[in-house]
């Protein structure tokens, strides 16, 4: 059972339609990627998600165990683009301010917290005073504090340098180990989507392509084997008739579905050619081939 699903969901603004027709389904324990670049409708789905934005049209559904809107914010935590954190306050204050919103958080829960995301030297410090990096990992701890079954993080990375990155992602990927954590994230980071689950991509309002980082990459991004060598065509009679080969300016290319299908292939042709190159399809490749564009 999906812990959350959306039909076709749809959002105006005035004349502007921010969401078209959204479907996705978000099941416990996953890590769900919404990837499209700025504009995309990737933030408007996540306010309808949340619950902060009713859809014009369509529907959400939870899971049984998340009966009413009132009981499903305890079981959601959400890390905004901007944050909802008070400058003026202490790190150590912002955690306690926001544990009191909950029944049974204790300050035990608090020093845990601080400790798991490394904010314990800074604790003390005016949450204004952080750098950038730090006040991600506390917008993140916060919320989590209340151990929620579903976190949502909107472009939680955008202008962090890779460090603080991978040190926020080694976090998430303990919560989701540890506490069965579902995520769902926004991004137009390429590389932040690579590890997911389940890849919505979204452009325009819509999902454009909705699977597995393999199965999308095998549709729209397969490896691609570059054979360099001054006889193209004696080569390609040395093939099987059936591989999917075009012809390049140095040689031809080969579409694979992963990069051991070389293997066999480089045997049968190795003497007529004088060099090859093997690489693998990227991200970014199956957003250009379903988009024509880059995602940035
Ligand atoms: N409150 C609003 N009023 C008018 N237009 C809006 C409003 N919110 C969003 N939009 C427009 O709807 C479209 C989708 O915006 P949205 O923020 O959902 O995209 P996004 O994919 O999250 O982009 P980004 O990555 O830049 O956050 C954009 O063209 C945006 O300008």
């Amino acid at each position: 059972m999906a812990l959350l699903s959306a039909n076709h969901l749809k959002k105006s603004f005035g004349k502007k339609i921010a969401v078209k027709d959204i479907s996705l389904q978000i099941d416990p324990g996953k890590f769900i990627a919404l990837l499209g670049p700025n504009g995309a409708g990737k933030s408007t789905t996540i306010s309808m998600l949340i619950g902060t934005l009713a859809p014009d049209s369509g529907n959400i559904n939870f899971d049984a165990k998340i009966p009413n809107a009132q009981n499903y914010h305890r079981h959601i935590g959400v890390v905004f683009q901007e944050s909802v954190l008070d400058g003026q306050l202490t790190v150590r204050q912002n955690l306690t301010f926001r544990a009191k919103m909950y029944k049974n958080i204790t300050t035990h829960r608090v020093e845990d917290v601080l400790n798991e995301f490394q904010l314990l030297t800074v604790a003390d410090q005016k949450y204004q005073t952080l750098s950038g990096g730090q006040r991600r990992r506390v917008d993140i701890a916060r919320a989590i504090l209340h151990r929620p079954a579903l976190l949502f993080l909107d472009e939680p990375s955008t202008g962090l340098d890779i460090q603080t990155r991978n040190m926020i992602w080694q976090i998430l990927n303990r919560l989701r180990q540890n506490e069965h954590l579902t995520i769902v994230l926004t991004t137009h980071y390429l590389e932040e989507a690579e590890n997911a689950d389940f890849v919505y991509i979204i452009d325009d309002g819509h999902v454009i392509a909705a699977d597995t980082i393999p199965k999308l990459k095998a549709t729209y991004a397969p490896t691609r084997l570059t054979l360099i060598t001054s006889t193209p065509d004696l080569v390609r009679k040395n093939l099987p008739a059936d591989l999917p080969i075009t012809r390049t300016k140095t040689g031809l290319s080969i579409a694979l579905s992963n990069s051991m299908a070389s293997i066999p292939i480089l045997k049968l042709i190795r003497p007529l050619i004088s060099s090859f190159e093997l690489r693998n399809g990227t991200v970014d490749d199956i957003f250009l081939t379903l988009t024509g564009k880059e995602i940035r």
